[in-house]
């Protein structure tokens, strides 16, 4: 059997085509992006690399709908990402991307489980009286489980984008994008998170990581490199059905 390459619909899950992003500035106009196309399958973990400049975050920002491409077509587990307007594109956004951050972003008030609800309780994607229990069995999942009615303050580094990786998954995404996600966590808590990762791809998620540490993609099953808003290098470095080890 080969890997699994597209979603039901027969679709791959990121489809990218001409993408495209320049910025105009007085002094002329930057090309982040340079018009790439892209396909990424469920199941597979993106490590999308590159130096610095090469156009990895206005990827991602792209990808996630947080701007807009100036040339091209993104088309997201179905939906065509580039014709959403305002209140739609966020309500997508809500639903169909998990996004994880460099330093977590975790409401401070908030303890753990009420940052995972929160999804849920903005999008209602799940009835309020199942709301905590489904962000328990998240907790769960990685394995933060007794940490739920902390705050994110009482919490290592890793435990936080431990919960800011639940509170990504809390309206079942497709897709997981996340922007180095292990740019404030020491190296061996970052192989657990990158772990974390490579396990929820092996289950059927899409995962897309952006890292400025080449080293950290051996965790991916798929390494892209960027270069001067072109992809230079798009290589598959282990079988999405290998997965990883459990
Ligand atoms: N808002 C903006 N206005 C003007 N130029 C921008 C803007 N955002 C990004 N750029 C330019 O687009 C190019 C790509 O930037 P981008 O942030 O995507 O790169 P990157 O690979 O993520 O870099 P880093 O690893 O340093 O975060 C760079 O030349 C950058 O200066």
């Amino acid at each position: 059997m080969s890997p699994p390459m597209e979603n039901s619909a027969g679709e791959p899950v990121i489809l990218a085509r001409g993408l495209g992003k320049t910025y105009p500035l007085p002094s002329g106009e930057v090309t982040a992006l340079g018009g790439i196309d892209l396909q990424v399958a469920s199941g597979e973990f993106v490590a999308v690399v590159g130096r610095s400049g090469s156009g990895k975050t206005t990827l991602l920002n792209l990808l996630a709908g947080i701007d807009r491409p100036t040339a091209g077509e993104i088309v997201l587990a179905g939906t065509p990402v580039h014709t959403l307007k305002g209140s739609q594109l966020a309500a997508w956004r809500g639903r169909c991307i998990g996004l994880v951050f460099q330093f977590f972003q975790l409401l401070p008030t908030l303890t753990v489980a009420e940052n995972v609800m929160l999804p849920m309780d903005l999008c209602d994607t799940f009835p309020a009286r199942h709301r905590r229990a489904r962000a328990l069995e998240l907790l769960t999942e990685v394995g933060i489980r007794e940490q739920a009615d902390k705050l994110p303050s009482a919490l290592s580094g890793g435990q936080q984008q431990r919960a800011a990786i639940a509170r990504a998954l809390a309206n079942e995404p497709p897709v997981l994008l996340a922007d180095e996600p292990t740019g404030n966590l020491d190296s061996a808590t970052s192989d657990s998170v990158l772990d974390l990762f490579a396990h929820m791809a092996a289950d059927g998620r899409t995962v897309l990581m952006v890292t400025h540490e080449r080293d950290l993609s051996r965790h991916a099953t798929r390494q892209i490199t960027l270069a001067d808003g072109l992809i230079s290098k798009d290589t598959t470095t282990r079988s999405v059905r290998q997965g990883v080890a459990s």
